[in-house]
């Protein structure tokens, strides 16, 4: 029996993760095994730290690197290891970069055909910052082409965080979607809540009837990419060019407001597309789960326990300088 593969897509900080908990409420709530790859592309894992607070779930985690192209190798070894757990489904969440095609494809390699088939390919989208991704990102032709791809491909496309935009650009979003996709379907999400029951529908625990399978995907061996559009040649096939990742550790000499950290992203805005992890302001309070994504930062309460860090990704990072601003900001001496 196969394994059903649900591929969660979609650009940093369009809202997967919240995506994933809502998933993962639904199959508990109906009896279902899930099984959970999660991918990140940096090195410490705040999302399947986020996973764990909210469910005891089977996680298996890729870090540092992206799934569809320098962690590739690593795919069908994961796959195996979570299915040894015999989910009914697994969810895959790639890296806000990952081209979903690239796991498709991978599904489809000899070691892992007879053991599970792709269910679908969601994909979804910031509506507050979708429209700009053209401009912003001219400098990283494969991360343009990515991100076309991730909505070519999907199946669904979650048009996410409508509360940030006005009915007129919800207009403009779906024409440009149209333009990449005539036949996926397409909704409208605050806070990814969408129809998860409908989603979920058709899984069944330890499954035996047939699933809606993206049959043209699983049958044919010919490449994912159409004809019109040649492979990209080797470098071309890496997801992105310009975005790097670096994790700094949380050692503050004094006390620090979470002001002055909203202050310091604020300064590095055109360069810090997403910043996560856990931050402490004071012995008496819990540890808080920082969030930076699409230019907001919010707070959450955590009971994160290890020792605190924030990864920061960016395009075109000076990494050394972020390093040292960041040390300045914590008021540690430069090294
Ligand atoms: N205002 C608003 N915020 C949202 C919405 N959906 C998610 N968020 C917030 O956006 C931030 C990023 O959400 P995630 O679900 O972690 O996004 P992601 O795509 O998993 O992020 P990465 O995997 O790190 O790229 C979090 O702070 C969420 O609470 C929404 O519809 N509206």
């Amino acid at each position: 029996m196969k394994i059903p593969v649900m591929v969660i897509s979609g650009f940093l900080g369009s809202g997967k993760t919240t995506l994933l908990l809502r998933l993962l409420e639904e199959t508990r709530r109906r009896g279902l095994q899930p099984g959970i790859l999660m991918n990140e592309l940096g090195k410490q894992d705040v999302d399947g730290l986020i996973l764990d607070e909210h469910s005891d779930t089977a996680i298996e985690k890729l870090l540092d690197g992206c799934v569809c192209c320098s962690k590739k190798e690593e795919l069908a070894d994961c796959l195996k290891k979570l299915l040894g757990q015999k989910p009914d489904i697994v969810f895959i969440e790639l890296t806000g970069v990952a081209n979903p095609e690239e796991i498709a494809d991978a599904l489809t390699e000899p070691g892992l055909l007879g053991l599970v088939k792709l269910n679908q390919i969601i994909t979804l989208l910031d509506a507050e910052h979708m429209l700009d991704y053209n401009s912003i990102f001219s400098s990283d032709k494969q991360l343009v082409r990515t991100l076309r791809r991730q909505m070519e491909v999907a199946d669904l496309l979650i048009v996410n965080k409508t509360d940030l935009v006005t009915s007129r650009v919800l207009v403009k979003i779906e024409k440009a979607i149209r333009k990449h996709n005539e036949k996926a379907q397409i909704v409208y999400a605050k806070h990814s809540q969408i129809d998860v029951q409908s989603l979920l529908s058709a899984i069944l625990p330890h499954a035996h009837s047939p699933l809606p399978v993206r049959s043209f995907r699983m049958v044919q061996a010919a490449p994912l990419i159409p004809d019109k559009e040649p492979r990209p040649n080797k470098d071309e096939a890496l997801s992105y060019s310009r975005v790097q990742s670096i994790t700094l550790p949380w050692k503050p000499a004094g006390d620090i407001s979470p002001v002055r950290i909203e202050q310091f992203l604020h300064k590095w805005e055109a360069h810090i597309l997403r910043a996560k992890g856990y931050v402490s302001f004071s012995k008496e309070q819990p540890i808080q789960l920082l969030q930076h994504a699409g230019k907001r930062t919010t707070w959450a309460p955590s009971s994160f326990t290890g020792d605190p860090y924030v990864v920061f990704i960016g395009m075109d990072l000076d990494q050394e300088q972020l390093a040292a601003e960041w040390s300045a900001l914590l008021g540690l001496k430069p090294n």
